[in-house]
């Protein structure tokens, strides 16, 4: 057939070009509201290539023109899923300089960030036995200033009694989040932007929606610890992320931070 003699591999690559970016955009609205509106696009542009593939003028020509429209409608309903979406590329392993491209060093964000994961998991582990919650912002390469604003600045290297001792429920800066730059913790009783997510679980209450909130809104990591059930929570890319053991968890912040 014809359309098979004009198949060139760059076809195929688009192809699976756009099945790729389907498959991400799917799984960022998965289990949202957002999920219906996908869909509902989803449909009335296969309808509309339907009927201009069909030459049935009229109906391609309004939903033509409503898919045209429709696109600036789009980025304000999926404003936090487009951000979202450019945060998950920008913070991939290839754009942070792996693979390939880990031995040139382009910029000073290519570099480890150097903090000590033992001390602050020894901490969350210890605050965790002894349910005192905790929230615990580490930046990665999106500037935190714009949070740390809310909170009182420090400059303190990461050690483990300081950090229990922050958290200590009698103490002054137990309140709100600590967040820690490179090896230091640079800002206690932070307050954290919250998710507006709906699709969260109900035993999870505003610290974990501002670790959320956090992640969602910059490539930063946290640590939630539970004062309720002292659970630590690892959460990226407003994500909560399962782990087994605390060694895994060990594991995937040391690699996220590399
Ligand atoms: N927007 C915010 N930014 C930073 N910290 C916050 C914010 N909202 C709440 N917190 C912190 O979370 C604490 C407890 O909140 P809450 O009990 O609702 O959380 P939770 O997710 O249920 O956690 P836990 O399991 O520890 O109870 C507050 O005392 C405060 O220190």
């Amino acid at each position: 057939m014809e359309i098979f003699e004009n198949f060139r591999i760059l076809d195929i690559i688009d192809i699976v070009l756009v099945a790729t970016l389907l498959y991400y955009v799917y799984k960022l609205v998965k289990g949202t509201v957002a999920i219906n509106i996908f869909i509902g696009i989803v449909v009335i542009y296969l309808i509309w290539q339907l009927t201009e593939l069909l030459k049935m003028e009229m109906l391609s020509t309004i939903l033509g023109q409503f898919i045209g429209v429709g696109m600036f409608a789009l980025i304000v309903v999926f404003q936090q899923e487009i951000r979202k979406f450019l945060l998950m590329i920008g913070s991939t392993n290839l754009a942070r300089g792996k693979g390939v491209f880990k031995n040139f060093q382009f910029s000073k964000n290519d570099t480890i960030l150097d903090l000590d994961v033992n001390a602050v998991l020894d901490a969350c582990i210890n605050m965790g036995q002894i349910r005192t919650g905790a929230l615990i912002v580490i930046r990665r390469t999106t500037s935190l200033e714009f949070v740390k604003a809310s909170g009182d600045a420090m400059e303190i290297e990461v050690n483990r009694p300081i950090l229990e001792s922050v958290f200590y429920k009698n103490s002054t800066l137990h309140d709100g989040a600590m967040i820690i730059e490179d090896n230091k913790i640079t800002a206690t009783r932070v307050i954290l932007p919250v998710t507006q997510e709906r699709n969260i679980p109900l035993r999870f209450g505003l610290r974990h929606r501002a670790a959320l909130g956090i992640t969602e809104k910059t490539d930063a990591l946290a640590l939630v610890v539970s004062e309720e059930s002292g659970e630590i929570s690892y959460v990226k890319n407003g994500e909560f992320v399962r782990y087994k053991t605390i060694d895994e968890l060990r594991e995937l912040i040391t690699l996220d931070l590399s």
